[in-house]
């Protein structure tokens, strides 16, 4: 008897917000939902009321962190703040992104954990373009991750002093 295939593995990832950008967000975790291989957990913010980007950016990203998601999707008004945010985690790679170029060299050469979007700098149609390409591309590595290295290292350098 043949064996059933073997399920590949979904990705998980985690998404957030503040009150800048949860229309956005239900866009891309709509994208998300439908993307295949893709499990999705939605983080928050889900009205106007404001919040502060800061608790969750935090959110996310120590759930990356802890390997509660392999990626996540942030959202702020600019995307600006909770990318400053995310980018204080070690080991949390946050690129703000404004079109496919960024999407796809995030990836291949950065080999970013996390995407930013801007909820009122960037519009629906602009966001699904991004967020595809984001998914599909891949980490090039080689002397890309040298260069991962030396942010992670020598930031624990300068730590130490
Ligand atoms: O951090 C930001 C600016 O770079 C984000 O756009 C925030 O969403 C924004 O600061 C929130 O501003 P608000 O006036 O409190 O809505």
């Amino acid at each position: 008897m043949r064996s059933a295939p073997r399920q590949e593995a979904a990705m998980r990832i985690l998404v957030a917000c503040d009150h800048g950008a949860f229309e956005l967000k239900d866009k891309v975790l709509a994208q998300l939902q439908a993307a295949p291989g893709v499990e999705v957990v939605n983080l928050g913010v889900d009205g106007p009321d404001s919040v502060d980007y800061p608790d969750y950016a935090a959110k996310a990203c120590q759930g990356v962190l802890n390997g509660d998601g392999e990626r996540a999707v942030l959202l702020c008004g600019t995307g600006i703040g909770i990318s400053i945010a995310a980018n204080r985690y070690p080991g949390i790679r946050a690129a703000l992104v404004h079109d496919e170029y960024g999407a796809r060299l995030c990836r291949q050469h950065n080999d970013a954990n996390v995407l930013v979007l801007g909820g009122r700098t960037t519009g629906p149609n602009v966001a699904e373009g991004i967020v595809r390409v984001w998914l599909e591309t891949e980490f090039e590595g080689a002397r890309h991750q040298r260069r991962l290295d030396k942010i992670e290292s020598n930031a624990a350098e300068y730590l130490k002093r």
